[in-house]
């Protein structure tokens, strides 16, 4: 039989609940994932290295993919997922004081 209004009220409330701990989470993943991405900014600057690595990101899509189609996720999204981020990481990397080249 199907769901009373009232049970489907339920339903949707804790469905949003669940919605709201894993944006969360992913707040505070994106945040761990920057801390290290400016680390690595800081990094490639002191030693005169390029911000962006598309040899790197290459092999982060073909993983990201494959790891969405086991999970059930459309890997295009998954990929315009990274290149979004990526795309911020780099324009932070941009903006870091470069050594002068030797
Ligand atoms: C963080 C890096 O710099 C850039 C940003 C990347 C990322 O956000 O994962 C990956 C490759 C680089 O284009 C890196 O080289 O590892």
């Amino acid at each position: 039989m199907a769901e009373s209004q009232d049970e489907a009220r339920q339903e949707l409330l804790a469905m949003r609940k669940t919605i709201d701990n894993i944006d969360a989470a992913m707040i505070h993943m994106l945040a761990e994932r920057f801390r290290c991405t400016q680390r690595v900014g800081a990094l490639k600057a002191k030693h005169a290295m390029p911000p962006a690595d598309p040899k790197r990101e290459e092999q982060q899509v073909a993983r990201l993919r494959d790891l969405a189609k086991v999970a059930d996720l459309d890997p295009e999204f998954a990929e315009k997922y990274l290149a979004f981020v990526i795309r911020e990481v780099i324009r932070h990397h941009e903006a870091f004081p470069r050594a002068p080249k030797a």
